[in-house]
């Protein structure tokens, strides 16, 4: 398979090393809006880039009839904007604010334990999530995900970032160090805690889920997720 890599930082260069290991070629490395790219050497485009770049590296590729798997947090104000350009050009699309096997697993669980605990009052939730200084976005893409998998199965309306209230997620984002992600969900009451915790040690899950999609959305067409690649019920 011939790759594409939108953003050539951390991610990119990981990417890079395990699709290699896998067999397959990475044909351009776009990491600046200056550089041009060849869409017609691409079987896919693989974009880890910035909330600023993403949507144009997305919809660009789109418009030139080649697949996109997106990890870039930070943008989604555009999301609907860029879905229609996939449809409207017959291209092809996995976003997915993480990757790893490990995160997908921790969405459903989530999911399971908000269901669970809708009806308990006693207990209120928060949510905290750990990443290194570097990162951009707050709260990161994975905590809006796992709050949005709380909205959908409990009274929960909207999330906050460092606010609590009535029917709201709380999200603490801490930045430190080179943490390359943890997330931890509580439900907390007057007598005890429940609590879940995904810890990512290195960011080669990530990396691995990316190109995992890539091989994936080869010959498809359509809005895709990591749901369907991973065949998570
Ligand atoms: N969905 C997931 O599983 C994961 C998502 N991420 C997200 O991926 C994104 C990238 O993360 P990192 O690699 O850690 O960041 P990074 O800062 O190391 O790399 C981003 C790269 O994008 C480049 N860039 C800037 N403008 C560009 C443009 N117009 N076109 C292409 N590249 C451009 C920068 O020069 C930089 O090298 C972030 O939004 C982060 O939140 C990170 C890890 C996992
Ligand atoms: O910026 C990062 O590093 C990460 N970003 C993603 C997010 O915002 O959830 C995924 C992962 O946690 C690492």
């Amino acid at each position: 398979m011939k790759i594409g890599l939108f953003g050539y930082g951390k991610m990119g260069k990981m990417i890079e090393q395990i699709a290699q290991d896998r067999g397959h070629t990475i044909v351009a490395k776009i990491d600046d809006p200056s550089q041009e790219a060849d869409y017609t050497s691409m079987d896919v485009a693989i974009d880890f880039s910035t909330p600023e770049a993403a949507f144009d590296n997305i919809t660009n590729c789109f418009r030139n009839k080649v697949p996109v798997i997106s990890g870039t947090t930070g943008w989604l104000d555009n999301y609907s904007e860029a879905i229609k350009i996939c449809e409207d050009n017959k291209s092809a699309f996995i976003y997915a604010s993480n990757f790893s096997l490990g995160v997908n697993i921790f969405f459903e669980l989530n999911k399971h334990l908000a269901t669970m605990m809708a009806e308990l009052e006693q207990y209120k939730v928060s949510m905290e999530e750990i990443h290194h200084t570097q990162k951009l976005d707050a709260p990161s893409g994975t905590a809006i995900t796992l709050a949005e998998g709380i909205i959908e199965n409990s009274p929960y309306k909207k999330w906050e970032l460092d606010k609590s209230g009535d029917k709201i997620i709380p999200i603490k984002s801490i930045r430190e160090g080179t943490v390359p992600g943890t997330h931890s969900i509580a439900y907390d009451s007057p007598v005890d805690r429940i609590e879940i915790k995904h810890e990512a040690h290195n960011r080669e899950g990530f990396a691995l889920g990316a190109v995992i999609a890539s091989e994936w959305i080869q010959e498809k067409v359509g809005i895709f997720s990591m749901k369907d690649v991973l065949n998570l019920s």
